[in-house]
């Protein structure tokens, strides 16, 4: 039962703790997962879940398709029940829930059920309904997280999905060994980057806190596999500052966006390593010319102003979006105390109940 009473901005900072924890326990906690690839030729797997669930799927789906060679789907809960998705040959379902109570999650999971996939729940709470309408769970294992935005849970999701994937791969030998050992070193490194990206981002908000408390409206720019973290990101943005916020994946953003560029808008760039780094530089450079509100996440130190947020980040090429979405939640925490918002609680408690969305 949910009372709202923890604080995001701690949890954020918990992150680690419990990634690594995740991460020591990775052997145990997949075992029901490789299971299932032992014991049957999987060919698809849809992994889905709602808001945060859904993008923490969209985070490791490209992973998952590199080491496991299956072919996998992210799909909206709703268009996967109403069947607009193709699973070829045998599938595995698996429905993502913190709170097990999502009921578009659990209503995605009986549909795959009525199709004969093997089904998986990924939750925090083992007794909840999400449980009762699949094979097996998977514990998230992530604590408490008594407030309405989610940030470690996220994490938690991420870092759990991937260490299934990462075990498995190494069972079915989809992967080499060396290529498991250099995965997992990468993936402890960046999750011991976590607290030193939140404290960073911290002194990165209080230095630009005057500017940033007056946007109510804002874009996030990225690309490559941080899709999924723009997503997560704008979500948290909007959820906790209450103000208009969106996302374009960079080349999308080239077609039709740049004409509502003015000084009301503020822009955020997700600049991790990759070919398209340099693209939205350019981009960047070009809408100052309309907006002084623009600021850069990256880990390029030549990039180094009062308004770029530069860290030395991993920048693992699988895994820095488990980096590049800690400085999003802690500006979506930061920018709503900073209007004199408390984000930890739901404008309504009874919007779930009112709108029959969740189990409670
Ligand atoms: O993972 P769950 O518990 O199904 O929640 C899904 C979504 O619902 C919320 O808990 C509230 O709407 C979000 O924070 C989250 O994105």
């Amino acid at each position: 039962m949910k009372t709202f009473l923890g604080d995001m901005h701690d949890y954020i900072y918990e992150s680690e703790k419990v990634a690594l924890k995740v991460f020591s326990n990775r052997k145990e906690l997949s075992s029901d997962f490789i299971n299932v690839f032992k014991t049957n030729e999987i060919e698809t797997i849809v992994l889905t879940g709602a808001g945060t669930s859904n993008y923490s799927a969209q985070g490791v789906r490209t992973f998952f398709e590199k080491v496991l060679k299956v072919s996998v789907l992210v799909p909206l809960t709703n268009h996967f029940i109403d069947g607009d998705y193709m699973v070829k040959g045998k599938g595995l379902f698996i429905g993502i829930s913190a709170t097990g109570s999502s009921a578009s999650t659990i209503n995605a999971l009986d549909k795959a059920n009525s199709l004969g996939m093997i089904t998986m729940a990924l939750t925090n709470e083992l007794e909840s309904e999400v449980v009762k309408h699949c094979d097996k769970t998977i514990f998230l294992d992530h604590g408490i997280e008594d407030v309405s935005p989610k940030s470690k849970s996220f994490i938690c999701e991420l870092v759990t999905l991937l260490c299934c994937a990462l075990e498995t791969a190494r069972e079915l030998k989809t992967i080499t060994n060396i290529e498991y050992e250099e995965y997992t070193a990468e993936l402890n490194k960046t999750i011991l980057n976590l607290t030193t990206i939140a404290i960073k981002s911290d002194e990165w908000f209080k230095r630009n806190e005057l500017d940033l408390k007056q946007c109510e409206r804002m874009i996030l720019v990225g690309y490559g596999k941080n899709y999924g973290i723009l997503q997560e990101g704008a979500l948290k943005i909007l959820e906790c500052g209450r103000f208009q916020t969106c996302f374009y994946e960079l080349e999308e953003f080239m077609h039709g966006i740049y004409h509502s560029i003015d000084e009301n808008c503020y822009l955020l760039y997700l600049g991790d390593k990759s070919k398209y780094y340099q693209r939205m530089i350019q981009l960047k450079n070009y809408l100052g010319e309309f907006t002084s509100h623009q600021y850069l996440i990256t880990s390029q130190m030549d990039e180094e102003t009062e308004k770029n947020l530069v860290i030395d980040f991993v920048e693992s090429e699988e895994f820095s979006m488990i980096e590049y979405i800690v400085p999003c939640q802690i500006l979506a925490y930061r920018i709503a105390i900073s209007k004199g918002i408390n984000p930890n609680k739901p404008s309504d408690p009874y919007f779930h109940k009112k709108m029959n969305s969740k189990f409670i």
